[in-house]
Protein backbone atom coordinates (compact mmCIF):
# COMPACT_ATOMS: atom_id res chain seq x y z
CA UNK A 1 0.00 0.00 0.00
CA UNK A 2 0.99 3.37 -0.42
CA UNK A 3 1.89 5.31 2.42
CA UNK A 4 2.36 1.99 4.57
CA UNK A 5 3.44 2.82 8.41
CA UNK A 6 7.51 1.50 8.41
CA UNK A 7 7.73 -2.09 9.37
CA UNK A 8 9.48 -5.67 9.18
CA UNK A 9 9.51 -6.88 5.66
CA UNK A 10 6.02 -9.06 4.57
CA UNK A 11 6.39 -12.70 3.52
CA UNK A 12 3.31 -13.94 1.46
CA UNK A 13 0.36 -15.81 3.35
CA UNK A 14 2.44 -15.50 7.17
CA UNK A 15 3.21 -12.02 7.26
CA UNK A 16 5.50 -11.32 9.47
CA UNK A 17 4.72 -14.14 11.68
CA UNK A 18 8.99 -15.85 10.94
CA UNK A 19 10.65 -12.57 11.93
CA UNK A 20 8.35 -12.97 15.55
CA UNK A 21 9.26 -16.47 16.04
CA UNK A 22 12.97 -15.36 15.49
CA UNK A 23 12.75 -13.11 18.11
CA UNK A 24 10.75 -14.40 20.96
CA UNK A 25 7.51 -16.75 19.59
CA UNK A 26 6.19 -17.53 23.27
CA UNK A 27 6.64 -14.16 24.34
CA UNK A 28 5.08 -12.14 21.31
CA UNK A 29 5.84 -8.92 23.26
CA UNK A 30 9.03 -9.19 23.70
CA UNK A 31 8.78 -9.44 19.54
CA UNK A 32 6.82 -6.29 19.52
CA UNK A 33 9.07 -4.37 21.25
CA UNK A 34 12.31 -5.69 19.76
CA UNK A 35 10.72 -3.90 16.09
CA UNK A 36 10.01 -1.22 18.07
CA UNK A 37 13.26 -0.36 18.59
CA UNK A 38 13.97 -0.74 15.09
CA UNK A 39 10.79 1.07 13.63
CA UNK A 40 9.91 3.60 15.93
CA UNK A 41 7.10 4.84 17.87
CA UNK A 42 4.37 3.38 15.37
CA UNK A 43 4.62 0.90 13.29
CA UNK A 44 3.20 -1.91 11.35
CA UNK A 45 3.40 -5.35 11.26
CA UNK A 46 1.28 -8.53 9.88
CA UNK A 47 0.40 -11.31 12.46
CA UNK A 48 -0.52 -13.73 8.88
CA UNK A 49 -3.44 -11.91 7.91
CA UNK A 50 -3.91 -9.72 10.62
CA UNK A 51 -2.84 -6.00 10.24
CA UNK A 52 -1.31 -4.67 13.86
CA UNK A 53 -0.55 -1.45 14.45
CA UNK A 54 1.60 -1.09 17.22
CA UNK A 55 2.25 2.25 19.59
CA UNK A 56 5.11 2.25 21.75
CA UNK A 57 5.61 6.28 22.69
CA UNK A 58 3.38 7.39 25.49
CA UNK A 59 3.01 10.45 23.76
CA UNK A 60 1.59 8.99 21.05
CA UNK A 61 -0.47 6.83 23.06
CA UNK A 62 -1.99 9.52 25.11
CA UNK A 63 -2.42 11.34 21.93
CA UNK A 64 -4.46 8.68 20.24
CA UNK A 65 -6.45 7.29 22.55
CA UNK A 66 -8.36 10.30 23.27
CA UNK A 67 -9.77 9.96 19.54
CA UNK A 68 -12.89 7.67 19.31
CA UNK A 69 -11.58 6.03 15.81
CA UNK A 70 -8.71 4.58 17.62
CA UNK A 71 -11.03 3.33 20.70
CA UNK A 72 -12.55 0.36 18.78
CA UNK A 73 -11.94 -3.38 19.12
CA UNK A 74 -11.62 -5.56 16.93
CA UNK A 75 -14.62 -8.10 15.97
CA UNK A 76 -13.49 -11.33 16.82
CA UNK A 77 -15.24 -14.32 16.83
CA UNK A 78 -14.76 -15.16 20.80
CA UNK A 79 -16.78 -12.11 21.60
CA UNK A 80 -19.60 -13.34 19.75
CA UNK A 81 -19.75 -16.37 21.17
CA UNK A 82 -19.05 -15.06 24.98
CA UNK A 83 -22.70 -12.57 24.00
CA UNK A 84 -24.23 -15.95 22.51
CA UNK A 85 -24.46 -14.57 18.64
CA UNK A 86 -23.91 -10.59 19.62
CA UNK A 87 -20.87 -8.52 21.06
CA UNK A 88 -22.06 -7.39 24.43
CA UNK A 89 -20.35 -6.08 27.33
CA UNK A 90 -17.95 -3.32 28.01
CA UNK A 91 -14.95 -4.95 26.96
CA UNK A 92 -15.32 -6.11 23.61
CA UNK A 93 -18.10 -3.67 22.46
CA UNK A 94 -17.72 -0.42 20.66
CA UNK A 95 -19.34 2.77 19.49
CA UNK A 96 -22.67 4.06 20.91
CA UNK A 97 -23.05 0.50 22.91
CA UNK A 98 -19.76 0.53 24.45
CA UNK A 99 -20.31 4.17 25.30
CA UNK A 100 -23.63 3.65 26.70
CA UNK A 101 -22.68 0.72 28.36
CA UNK A 102 -19.59 1.74 30.14
CA UNK A 103 -21.53 4.71 31.36
CA UNK A 104 -24.37 2.83 32.93
CA UNK A 105 -22.37 0.57 34.39
CA UNK A 106 -19.93 2.85 36.10
CA UNK A 107 -22.69 5.00 36.99
CA UNK A 108 -24.92 2.21 38.93
CA UNK A 109 -21.56 0.56 40.43
CA UNK A 110 -20.95 3.71 42.31
CA UNK A 111 -24.46 3.84 43.41
CA UNK A 112 -23.22 0.91 45.71
CA UNK A 113 -19.81 2.07 46.69
CA UNK A 114 -17.91 1.61 43.38
CA UNK A 115 -15.02 4.55 43.75
CA UNK A 116 -16.56 5.76 47.01
CA UNK A 117 -14.77 5.59 50.35
CA UNK A 118 -16.69 2.73 51.88
CA UNK A 119 -15.16 0.85 49.37
CA UNK A 120 -11.80 1.12 51.28
CA UNK A 121 -13.89 -0.12 54.30
CA UNK A 122 -14.88 -3.21 51.99
CA UNK A 123 -11.81 -3.87 50.84
CA UNK A 124 -10.32 -3.71 54.25
CA UNK A 125 -12.35 -6.56 55.49
CA UNK A 126 -11.13 -8.73 52.45
CA UNK A 127 -7.20 -8.06 53.46
CA UNK A 128 -8.11 -8.65 57.05
CA UNK A 129 -9.23 -11.91 55.87
CA UNK A 130 -6.01 -12.76 54.16
CA UNK A 131 -3.98 -11.38 56.85
CA UNK A 132 -5.71 -13.55 59.16
CA UNK A 133 -5.56 -16.84 57.42
CA UNK A 134 -1.39 -16.33 56.74
CA UNK A 135 -1.40 -15.56 60.19
CA UNK A 136 -2.74 -18.88 60.89
CA UNK A 137 -0.99 -20.87 58.18
CA UNK A 138 2.34 -19.50 59.43
CA UNK A 139 1.65 -20.28 63.26
CA UNK A 140 4.54 -19.22 65.77
CA UNK A 141 6.82 -20.94 63.56
CA UNK A 142 8.19 -19.63 60.14
CA UNK A 143 6.22 -21.76 56.99
CA UNK A 144 7.26 -21.95 53.83
CA UNK A 145 3.90 -20.94 51.71
CA UNK A 146 2.89 -21.45 47.94
CA UNK A 147 1.10 -18.30 46.80
CA UNK A 148 -1.15 -18.84 43.95
CA UNK A 149 -4.83 -18.01 43.80
CA UNK A 150 -4.11 -16.19 47.09
CA UNK A 151 -5.35 -12.64 46.29
CA UNK A 152 -7.44 -12.86 43.41
CA UNK A 153 -11.08 -13.99 45.35
CA UNK A 154 -10.55 -11.55 47.94
CA UNK A 155 -10.72 -8.69 45.15
CA UNK A 156 -13.51 -10.42 43.44
CA UNK A 157 -15.91 -10.79 47.09
CA UNK A 158 -15.69 -6.80 46.76
CA UNK A 159 -16.72 -6.28 43.31
CA UNK A 160 -18.94 -9.44 43.80
CA UNK A 161 -20.63 -7.79 46.39
CA UNK A 162 -22.06 -4.80 44.75
CA UNK A 163 -22.90 -6.57 41.44
CA UNK A 164 -24.41 -9.43 43.36
CA UNK A 165 -24.55 -8.71 47.18
CA UNK A 166 -22.67 -11.91 48.00
CA UNK A 167 -19.85 -11.87 49.73
CA UNK A 168 -17.46 -15.11 49.27
CA UNK A 169 -15.24 -16.75 50.97
CA UNK A 170 -11.24 -16.84 50.52
CA UNK A 171 -11.52 -20.60 49.97
CA UNK A 172 -14.91 -21.18 48.69
CA UNK A 173 -14.48 -23.80 46.17
CA UNK A 174 -16.75 -22.78 43.92
CA UNK A 175 -15.26 -18.95 43.87
CA UNK A 176 -11.70 -21.07 43.21
CA UNK A 177 -13.20 -22.99 40.59
CA UNK A 178 -14.40 -19.88 38.89
CA UNK A 179 -11.62 -18.14 38.95
CA UNK A 180 -9.25 -21.05 37.74
CA UNK A 181 -11.51 -21.35 34.96
CA UNK A 182 -11.68 -17.56 34.23
CA UNK A 183 -7.36 -17.61 33.91
CA UNK A 184 -7.51 -20.79 31.72
CA UNK A 185 -9.94 -19.40 29.66
CA UNK A 186 -8.48 -16.20 29.43
CA UNK A 187 -4.84 -17.77 28.88
CA UNK A 188 -6.06 -19.80 25.91
CA UNK A 189 -7.18 -16.80 24.09
CA UNK A 190 -3.88 -14.85 24.48
CA UNK A 191 -3.78 -12.07 22.09
CA UNK A 192 -0.78 -12.68 19.76
CA UNK A 193 -0.20 -16.09 21.18
CA UNK A 194 0.63 -18.35 18.49
CA UNK A 195 -1.01 -19.56 14.99
CA UNK A 196 -4.28 -19.60 15.96
CA UNK A 197 -4.42 -16.23 16.78
CA UNK A 198 -3.14 -15.32 13.43
CA UNK A 199 -5.29 -17.37 11.80
CA UNK A 200 -8.23 -17.27 13.06
CA UNK A 201 -10.35 -19.76 10.99
CA UNK A 202 -8.06 -22.61 12.09
CA UNK A 203 -10.15 -23.26 15.14
CA UNK A 204 -12.54 -25.06 12.78
CA UNK A 205 -9.94 -27.54 11.67
CA UNK A 206 -8.28 -28.18 15.12
CA UNK A 207 -10.84 -27.15 17.73
CA UNK A 208 -8.99 -29.28 21.08
CA UNK A 209 -5.19 -28.02 19.32
CA UNK A 210 -6.75 -24.26 18.77
CA UNK A 211 -7.70 -24.05 22.45
CA UNK A 212 -11.08 -23.22 21.17
CA UNK A 213 -13.32 -25.98 22.54
CA UNK A 214 -11.66 -25.66 25.75
CA UNK A 215 -12.36 -21.98 25.63
CA UNK A 216 -16.30 -22.56 24.99
CA UNK A 217 -16.49 -24.67 27.41
CA UNK A 218 -14.76 -22.38 29.90
CA UNK A 219 -17.23 -19.56 28.60
CA UNK A 220 -20.14 -21.92 29.24
CA UNK A 221 -19.43 -22.01 32.35
CA UNK A 222 -19.26 -18.75 33.29
CA UNK A 223 -22.26 -17.92 31.59
CA UNK A 224 -24.34 -20.71 33.46
CA UNK A 225 -22.84 -19.35 36.64
CA UNK A 226 -24.47 -16.50 35.57
CA UNK A 227 -27.80 -17.22 34.54
CA UNK A 228 -28.46 -18.72 38.23
CA UNK A 229 -27.36 -15.98 39.73
CA UNK A 230 -29.60 -13.38 37.43
CA UNK A 231 -32.27 -16.19 37.46
CA UNK A 232 -31.91 -15.41 41.45
CA UNK A 233 -32.14 -11.99 41.66
CA UNK A 234 -35.51 -12.11 39.53
CA UNK A 235 -37.03 -14.45 41.63
CA UNK A 236 -36.80 -12.14 44.71
CA UNK A 237 -35.97 -8.16 43.93
CA UNK A 238 -38.32 -5.21 44.13
CA UNK A 239 -38.72 -3.07 42.01
CA UNK A 240 -37.78 0.29 42.96
CA UNK A 241 -35.64 -0.92 45.46
CA UNK A 242 -32.92 -2.32 43.25
CA UNK A 243 -29.99 -3.85 46.20
CA UNK A 244 -26.95 -4.66 43.78
CA UNK A 245 -26.22 -4.01 40.29
CA UNK A 246 -27.93 -7.34 39.20
CA UNK A 247 -31.02 -5.43 40.20
CA UNK A 248 -29.87 -2.01 38.91
CA UNK A 249 -29.50 -3.75 35.20
CA UNK A 250 -32.76 -5.96 35.52
CA UNK A 251 -34.57 -2.94 36.30
CA UNK A 252 -33.44 -0.91 33.20
CA UNK A 253 -33.72 -3.70 31.03
CA UNK A 254 -37.14 -3.69 32.50
CA UNK A 255 -38.10 -0.23 31.40
CA UNK A 256 -36.11 0.00 28.23
CA UNK A 257 -36.93 -3.79 26.59
CA UNK A 258 -34.91 -3.63 23.66
CA UNK A 259 -32.03 -2.03 25.78
CA UNK A 260 -29.20 -4.75 24.46
CA UNK A 261 -27.06 -4.35 27.82
CA UNK A 262 -25.65 -7.15 29.04
CA UNK A 263 -22.60 -8.33 30.94
CA UNK A 264 -21.55 -11.93 30.81
CA UNK A 265 -18.03 -9.96 30.27
CA UNK A 266 -18.17 -8.85 33.63
CA UNK A 267 -16.97 -11.76 35.25
CA UNK A 268 -13.87 -12.02 33.04
CA UNK A 269 -13.07 -8.14 33.72
CA UNK A 270 -12.24 -8.72 37.06
CA UNK A 271 -8.69 -9.78 35.58
CA UNK A 272 -6.59 -7.12 34.56
CA UNK A 273 -7.13 -7.00 30.79
CA UNK A 274 -4.82 -5.24 28.35
CA UNK A 275 -6.89 -5.78 24.57
CA UNK A 276 -6.26 -4.79 21.44
CA UNK A 277 -8.10 -1.87 19.91
CA UNK A 278 -9.09 -1.71 16.15
CA UNK A 279 -9.71 1.55 14.27
CA UNK A 280 -13.25 1.76 13.20
CA UNK A 281 -12.50 4.27 10.22
CA UNK A 282 -9.20 4.47 7.62
CA UNK A 283 -6.99 7.42 9.30
CA UNK A 284 -4.24 9.27 8.17
CA UNK A 285 -1.39 9.50 10.95
CA UNK A 286 1.82 11.64 9.82
CA UNK A 287 1.24 11.07 6.35
CA UNK A 288 1.08 7.17 6.57
CA UNK A 289 -2.65 6.12 5.88
CA UNK A 290 -3.78 3.19 8.30
CA UNK A 291 -6.81 0.87 7.55
CA UNK A 292 -10.39 0.70 9.02
CA UNK A 293 -9.91 -2.46 11.05
CA UNK A 294 -6.14 -2.42 11.68
CA UNK A 295 -5.76 -3.78 15.58
CA UNK A 296 -3.82 -1.33 17.74
CA UNK A 297 -1.68 -3.09 20.29
CA UNK A 298 0.05 -0.22 23.15
CA UNK A 299 3.14 -1.65 23.80
CA UNK A 300 3.49 -0.94 27.62
CA UNK A 301 5.73 -3.88 28.01
CA UNK A 302 8.45 -1.69 26.22
CA UNK A 303 7.09 1.55 27.13
CA UNK A 304 7.67 0.67 30.67
CA UNK A 305 11.19 -1.38 30.33
CA UNK A 306 12.57 2.11 27.84
CA UNK A 307 15.63 1.92 29.15
CA UNK A 308 16.40 5.80 27.81
CA UNK A 309 13.21 6.51 30.08
CA UNK A 310 13.88 4.42 32.81
CA UNK A 311 17.72 3.86 33.23
CA UNK A 312 17.31 0.96 35.09
CA UNK A 313 13.79 -0.35 34.47
CA UNK A 314 14.66 -4.07 35.81
CA UNK A 315 16.13 -2.94 39.13
CA UNK A 316 12.95 -2.66 41.86
CA UNK A 317 13.75 1.11 43.53
CA UNK A 318 10.06 2.56 44.10
CA UNK A 319 12.26 5.32 44.79
CA UNK A 320 12.18 6.45 41.20
CA UNK A 321 8.50 7.46 41.99
CA UNK A 322 9.13 10.03 44.50
CA UNK A 323 10.16 13.64 43.63
CA UNK A 324 12.73 16.23 45.09
CA UNK A 325 10.52 16.74 48.33
CA UNK A 326 9.76 13.18 48.71
CA UNK A 327 6.83 13.35 47.47
CA UNK A 328 5.10 10.35 44.80
CA UNK A 329 5.04 11.35 41.09
CA UNK A 330 1.53 10.21 40.07
CA UNK A 331 1.33 11.70 36.72
CA UNK A 332 4.51 10.40 35.20
CA UNK A 333 3.18 9.82 31.52
CA UNK A 334 5.55 6.74 30.88
CA UNK A 335 3.37 5.12 33.34
CA UNK A 336 0.18 3.74 32.27
CA UNK A 337 -0.55 0.26 33.56
CA UNK A 338 -4.21 0.89 33.16
CA UNK A 339 -4.20 2.36 29.34
CA UNK A 340 -4.94 5.63 28.32
CA UNK A 341 -7.76 7.60 27.03
CA UNK A 342 -11.40 6.80 26.68
CA UNK A 343 -10.76 3.18 27.05
CA UNK A 344 -8.70 3.42 29.98
CA UNK A 345 -9.42 1.02 32.68
CA UNK A 346 -12.70 1.59 34.85
CA UNK A 347 -11.12 -0.90 37.50
CA UNK A 348 -8.13 1.16 38.24
CA UNK A 349 -9.46 2.84 41.94
CA UNK A 350 -10.83 -1.06 43.60
CA UNK A 351 -7.16 -2.34 41.90
CA UNK A 352 -5.00 0.62 43.43
CA UNK A 353 -6.70 0.27 46.79
CA UNK A 354 -6.53 -3.66 46.55
CA UNK A 355 -2.99 -3.50 45.44
CA UNK A 356 -2.32 -0.72 48.37
CA UNK A 357 -3.89 -1.99 51.38
CA UNK A 358 -3.09 -5.86 50.64
CA UNK A 359 0.39 -4.99 50.04
CA UNK A 360 1.05 -2.41 53.43
CA UNK A 361 -0.94 -4.82 55.26
CA UNK A 362 0.68 -7.97 54.44
CA UNK A 363 3.95 -6.17 55.42
CA UNK A 364 3.16 -4.64 58.52
CA UNK A 365 2.44 -7.87 59.49
CA UNK A 366 4.68 -10.00 57.69
CA UNK A 367 7.93 -10.77 55.81
CA UNK A 368 8.47 -12.88 52.80
CA UNK A 369 11.72 -14.11 51.59
CA UNK A 370 13.27 -16.51 49.27
CA UNK A 371 13.22 -20.13 50.02
CA UNK A 372 17.15 -21.00 50.42
CA UNK A 373 17.84 -24.17 48.68
CA UNK A 374 14.78 -23.13 46.40
CA UNK A 375 15.52 -21.58 42.64
CA UNK A 376 13.78 -17.86 43.23
CA UNK A 377 10.55 -17.33 41.52
CA UNK A 378 10.55 -17.32 37.99
CA UNK A 379 10.18 -14.21 36.55
CA UNK A 380 8.79 -15.70 33.79
CA UNK A 381 5.24 -14.93 33.52
CA UNK A 382 2.00 -16.92 32.97
CA UNK A 383 0.04 -15.39 29.90
CA UNK A 384 -3.15 -14.83 30.00
CA UNK A 385 -4.72 -11.24 28.49
CA UNK A 386 -2.47 -10.48 31.69
CA UNK A 387 0.85 -11.37 32.60
CA UNK A 388 0.41 -13.40 36.12
CA UNK A 389 3.26 -15.22 37.78
CA UNK A 390 3.41 -18.28 38.17
CA UNK A 391 3.08 -19.80 41.65
CA UNK A 392 5.45 -19.35 43.83
CA UNK A 393 6.57 -20.16 47.34
CA UNK A 394 8.19 -17.55 50.27
CA UNK A 395 9.03 -18.10 53.43
CA UNK A 396 6.54 -16.49 55.49
CA UNK A 397 7.06 -15.12 59.28
CA UNK A 398 6.21 -12.84 61.34
CA UNK A 399 7.29 -9.62 62.03
CA UNK A 400 8.18 -9.07 65.95
CA UNK A 401 6.60 -6.13 66.63
C1 LIG B 1 -3.82 -4.08 38.64
C2 LIG B 1 -4.99 -4.35 38.11
C3 LIG B 1 -5.47 -3.90 36.75
C4 LIG B 1 -4.74 -3.45 35.66
C5 LIG B 1 -3.23 -3.26 35.54
C6 LIG B 1 -5.70 -3.21 34.60
C7 LIG B 1 -5.37 -2.74 33.33
C8 LIG B 1 -6.26 -2.57 32.28
C9 LIG B 1 -5.90 -2.18 30.92
C10 LIG B 1 -4.49 -1.87 30.44
C11 LIG B 1 -7.03 -2.14 30.19
C12 LIG B 1 -7.15 -1.89 28.68
C13 LIG B 1 -7.45 -0.49 28.36
C14 LIG B 1 -7.61 -0.32 26.87
O1 LIG B 1 -8.22 -1.17 26.19
O2 LIG B 1 -7.08 0.67 26.33
C15 LIG B 1 -8.13 -2.50 31.07
C16 LIG B 1 -9.45 -2.56 30.68
C17 LIG B 1 -10.48 -2.90 31.52
N1 LIG B 1 -10.40 -3.21 32.87
FE1 LIG B 1 -8.71 -3.27 33.99
N2 LIG B 1 -6.97 -3.50 35.05
C18 LIG B 1 -6.88 -3.92 36.36
C19 LIG B 1 -7.93 -4.29 37.19
C20 LIG B 1 -9.25 -4.26 36.85
C21 LIG B 1 -10.33 -4.56 37.76
C22 LIG B 1 -10.19 -4.93 39.25
C23 LIG B 1 -11.48 -4.44 37.04
C24 LIG B 1 -12.90 -4.64 37.50
C25 LIG B 1 -13.42 -3.87 38.41
C26 LIG B 1 -11.12 -4.05 35.68
C27 LIG B 1 -12.01 -3.82 34.65
C28 LIG B 1 -11.66 -3.47 33.35
C29 LIG B 1 -12.63 -3.32 32.25
C30 LIG B 1 -14.14 -3.53 32.32
C31 LIG B 1 -11.88 -2.96 31.10
C32 LIG B 1 -12.40 -2.68 29.69
C33 LIG B 1 -12.61 -1.20 29.50
C34 LIG B 1 -13.10 -0.84 28.11
O3 LIG B 1 -12.89 -1.59 27.17
O4 LIG B 1 -13.75 0.23 27.99
N3 LIG B 1 -9.76 -3.95 35.60
N4 LIG B 1 -7.63 -2.76 32.33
Amino acid sequence: RPNELPGPFKWPIVGNLPQIAQVNWSRVWHAVDHYAKIYGEIYGMYFGPRYVVVLSDPKVVHELMKRDEWNGRPHDHMAKIKGDGAVLGIIMTDGDLWKETRRFSLRHLRDFGYGRSNMETSVMDEVQNVVDRLDKQIGNEEQVLSFESTFGPAVLSTLWNMVASIRTELDDPDILRLQRIVKETLQRRAFGAGIFWSFQSLRHLFPQGSGFAQQIEGFNILKENMRKVITEHKKTRVPGEPRDFIDAYLEEHENNPENPYFFVNRYSSVAPIVTPHALTETVTYKGYEIPKGALVFINTWGIHRNKDHWGDPDTFRPERFLDKNGKVVTNDEWLLPFGSGKRRCPGEPLAKTSVFLMVSNLLQKFSFSTVPGEPRPSPIPVIGLNLAPLTYRAESRKRKI
